[in-house]
């Protein structure tokens, strides 16, 4: 899949990621009431509880070019993404690989598909009942490898703590930390990438 950038309108670069932006976001508003309803919560309820009117959103870029001796490179460490979802574009080329089982397994990308990760606040509002996923980008000796990830995140300002609904006392007490998550994004910045290190440390 080429990226439909080519500048044949009159069209910015940045309008036409401006509009991208903006529809992957309201993509991930609709998974996120799906999200709630798969946790017997009412469909907007993260939505209301994440302040998603105000949602943070980061759109970045990777850009992976072909590497000689790929096997003694990473293109991105293992981690988890710190956000709610990541909805990702990917050029067709595949790299990305997550860990199940200890095992790192390889995600090859669909054609006109979007992948999409849980990020580790989806884990901890929904206390442990949707876990972030652990991946990374491998590179290849042949060809260039972009991909394009969005973070999708609650307000900066909101809160996040496991949803007090899905608690029952004993049985199932919060198994983490509540902390604004721009306070968390600081802990993000402070770190290098680790696993899923900073997911740790709010851990009770
Ligand atoms: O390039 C990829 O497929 C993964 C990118 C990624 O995990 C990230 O930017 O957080
Ligand atoms: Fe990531």
């Amino acid at each position: 899949m080429a990226f439909p950038l080519r500048n044949e309108s009159n069209v910015s670069g940045s309008e036409v990621f401006a509009g991208y932006s903006s529809t992957v976001g309201k993509l991930a508003r609709g998974l996120l009431e799906g999200i709630s309803e798969s946790l017997g919560l009412e469909t907007g309820y993260i939505d209301k509880a994440m302040n998603m009117e105000s949602s943070l959103q980061i759109l970045t870029a990777n850009l992976y070019p072909p590497c000689p001796q790929p096997e003694l490179a990473m293109g991105l460490p293992p981690h988890s993404d710190h956000g709610l979802l990541t909805i990702l574009m990917q050029n067709g080329i595949g790299g990305l690989q997550v860990n199940h089982g200890g095992k790192w397994v390889n995600v090859d990308p669909l054609p006109n598909a979007f992948l999409v990760n849980t990020g580790d606040h989806l884990e901890i509002m929904s206390n442990g009942k949707y876990k972030s996923v652990l991946h990374r980008a491998v590179v290849n000796s042949k060809a260039t490898r972009m991909s394009i990830p969005q973070s999708i995140g609650p307000s900066p300002d909101t809160v996040v703590a496991p949803v007090e609904q899905l608690l029952d006392g004993e049985n199932n007490r919060a198994m983490y930390l509540a902390m604004k998550y721009k306070d968390y994004l600081e802990l993000h910045l402070s770190n290098v990438l680790n696993g899923k290190s900073r997911l740790e440390r709010v851990k009770i």
